[in-house]
């Protein structure tokens, strides 16, 4: 009952995130990607997909304000901007530990000392890191950086997660902790915009879809919309896409 009634005053909120994007690219005159718009809602996790170069990172960037050229309109409805980015490759100073890393965004972020001491901590150990918590990250595998930079995000509770591509590198333990705490953050009122290549995960855990190929929407919506797009009734995501791309 409590859930159905969160749901109906999630449904009635206002989206987080509106973006509507004219053209944005690298260079002035020359659009990496076109007309692309989406809103991240409360509660709901949309899923940009579409293949190798399409135009998902450059769409992260253009709403980022990371591009040279974007002509484009971005409008945050939350607390001051209130986002978290998780870049698809980490970024991080080789001179500071993990634990001085989650210190340096709760400082950003303006927690204070027992609320970052207590949410670092429990994400720690929900992403199997406190060992980890006093070594450097050049030292780290792969997968370690990318939890890094999904603690990072965590630690500020956005109302607005964009996340690029996060599954590359977790494993499956990892992925499903990640895809957890999502779940947890959801029902809190966050909205997530995520990239991935992951189709049977997006498939899955992903409310709104949009398809992007040659840096323009080829389909959104539903899974069922995406099926509707690629006039294929009952296909699997990956089969629409395969069509649609
Ligand atoms: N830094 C850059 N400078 C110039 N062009 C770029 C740059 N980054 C990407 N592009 C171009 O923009 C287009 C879209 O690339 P983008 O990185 O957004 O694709 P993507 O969908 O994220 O691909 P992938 O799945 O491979 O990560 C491609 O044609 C790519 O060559």
């Amino acid at each position: 009952m409590t859930h159905r009634f969160e749901e109906i005053l999630l449904e009635q909120a206002q989206a987080w995130l509106e973006v509507n994007i004219d053209q944005a690219g690298y260079e002035t005159g020359n659009a990496a990607i076109k007309n692309i718009s989406l809103a991240v809602k409360p509660g709901v996790l949309t899923g940009l997909i579409g293949p190798n170069g399409a135009g998902k990172s450059t769409t992260l960037k253009a709403i980022l304000g990371l591009l040279p050229f974007a002509d484009a309109t971005v409008e945050f409805h939350g607390k001051a901007n209130h986002y978290a980015y998780i870049p698809e490759q980490p970024v991080f100073y080789d001179t500071l530990t993990l634990w001085e890393h989650l210190g340096l965004a709760a400082a950003v972020y303006g927690m204070d000392e027992p609320e970052f001491v207590r949410e670092a901590g429990a994400l720690l150990e929900k992403f199997r890191m406190t060992e980890s918590r006093d070594l450097l990250p050049g030292g780290f595998s792969k997968g370690m950086r990318q939890k890094m930079m999904l603690m990072i995000g965590f630690l500020g509770r956005p109302d607005v997660y964009i996340v690029d591509e996060p599954f590359i590198g977790l494993d499956p333990r990892a992925t499903k902790d990640f895809l957890g705490l999502l779940e947890e953050e959801r029902r809190r009122g966050a909205g997530v915009l995520m990239s991935t290549h992951v189709l049977d995960t997006a498939e899955r855990i992903c409310d709104e879809l949009i398809l992007i190929s040659e840096g323009r929407v080829r389909a959104s919506g539903s899974l069922d919309d995406i099926r509707t797009a690629a006039n294929m009734p009952s296909a699997s995501l990956f089969d629409c896409f395969d069509a649609l791309t």
